[in-house]
């Protein structure tokens, strides 16, 4: 311990109000400057293609570049007003379950779970070191993508192997973009005009990453990914759902090694491995051309979606709404309306109309008498994580012993 722990930082002062959230992801940096006064949105920015030719070096420096473009516009971290700095961190294994005071211990507890989740931990880890050498007299925050999923029951949360296996190596689900699944399904109730706890909701996160959660009354009761970001929905470059005697065939027939199997599944599969582009714009472009690999992504992509919604109408028993979010979900009118339709059945009434329209805020797509609300949702992961890491700066925790 080098007694850099920030659990015993003081309060902030009453015009310290601002709040960085940084976002390290495999090969993006991504961070935001909020006043938490009122909310208001200060800078963002993004750092992309991190070891890529053309990109910065590494994490390290793809910080370095945000710190200095905030300085730039005048809104250096050295300011007197940031109060704290929140860490999107994507595995918080069953430890975490909550948003946490970055302590020497947090950061190690963090470093085990990497095998867990190997491309995203360590960026995280390397975020959260660059920032507490810069301020290490500020309070750090780390917001786990995991913990909104830890209310997830055993019978969804077990895989069905051997038990002793399973609890050597921690392996069982732990789900991921929670922080989003969370804000989403709150927000839902919101537009709804109900209480969190009176309404069940099918969140559909829709970006390069994909997942669906089903939500009971404000609690999470399942959700599609697993042991690692990898299970589930179809997404950009990932699989998703796989036999998992195709990992064993892989190995065995075709001679493949452990880590070329993680990369067909995690970079080389999904839509760009059904058709060569993992950007929804794109396929949508080539599809109108009658591109018959796009549409064909296209259809795969929905009909896993389709499952989804099915299976979780069935562990919820009622649906008030089938929410979209994040940059597919907010954006692709044509997923929303591949994904739901002929499911009238179950209640869901699609406003072709209504789901058409252009338009950036919380809003309903459904017909008026659709038994189920489906509505558009903006997911904002990072105001979520910076309101989290507010209140643990304004209102640390007792520290124990
Ligand atoms: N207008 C659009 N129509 C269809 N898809 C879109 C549109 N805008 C963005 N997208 C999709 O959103 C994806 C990115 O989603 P986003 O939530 O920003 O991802 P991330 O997981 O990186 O946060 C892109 O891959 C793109 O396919
Ligand atoms: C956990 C995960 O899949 O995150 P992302 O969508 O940012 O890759
Ligand atoms: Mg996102």
């Amino acid at each position: 311990m080098n007694g850099r722990a920030t659990t015993g930082a003081a309060r902030p002062a009453a015009d310290a109000t601002r709040v960085l959230v940084l976002n390290s992801g495999s090969s993006s940096v991504k961070y935001q400057l909020l006043d938490m006064a009122d909310e208001s949105r200060l800078a963002s920015g993004l750092v992309e293609r991190i070891g890529e030719e053309g990109g910065v070096a590494d994490h390290t420096a793809a910080l370095d570049r945000a710190a200095r473009e905030l300085k730039d516009r005048g809104l250096g971290l050295d300011s007197p007003r940031l109060a704290a700095i929140g860490h999107r961190v994507v595995h918080g294994g069953t430890r975490f379950t909550a948003p946490t005071l970055i302590t020497d211990e947090v950061v190690e507890e963090i470093r085990r779970l990497v095998p867990l989740a190997p491309l995203h931990n360590p960026a995280n880890i390397t975020g959260i070191t660059v920032a507490r050498e810069l301020r290490p007299d500020l309070p750090q925050v780390a917001v786990f993508d995991t913990a909104f999923h830890s209310t997830v029951p055993e019978a969804a949360a077990r895989y069905a192997i051997d038990t002793e296996t399973a609890d050597r190596y921690g392996i069982r689900r732990y789900g991921f973009h929670g922080t989003s699944h969370a804000f989403v399904s709150a927000a839902t109730a919101e537009l709804l005009g109900r209480a969190p706890a009176e309404v069940n909701v099918i969140v559909l996160h829709l970006g390069n990453g994909a997942s669906a959660s089903a939500v009971r009354g404000g609690v999470c009761v399942d959700t599609s990914m697993g042991l690692t970001p990898l299970e589930g929905l179809v997404m950009g470059t990932r699989s998703g759902d796989v036999d998992p005697g195709v990992l064993l065939h892989l190995e065995r027939e075709a001679g493949m090694s452990t880590d070329e199997v993680d990369r067909l599944l995690n970079k080389r599969s999904g839509l760009l491995g059904l058709c060569g582009d993992n950007d929804m714009r794109e396929i949508g472009r080539r599809m109108a051309e009658g591109d018959a690999a796009a549409q064909l992504a296209f259809d795969v992509y929905v009909h896993r979606l389709r499952r989804y919604v099915g299976a979780f109408t069935a562990v919820l028993g009622r649906v008030d709404a089938v929410v979209f979010t994040a940059g597919v979900g907010e954006n692709s009118a044509a997923v929303r309306e591949a994904a739901l339709r002929g499911l009238e059945p179950l209640g869901i009434e699609m406003d072709s109309v209504r789901n058409a329209v252009r338009a950036s805020g919380p809003r309903l797509v459904s017909a008026p008498s659709s038994r189920v609300a489906v509505a558009v949702v903006p997911t904002d992961e990072e105001l979520a994580i910076a309101r989290d890491t507010y209140a643990l700066a304004l209102h640390p925790p007792q520290e124990v012993g």
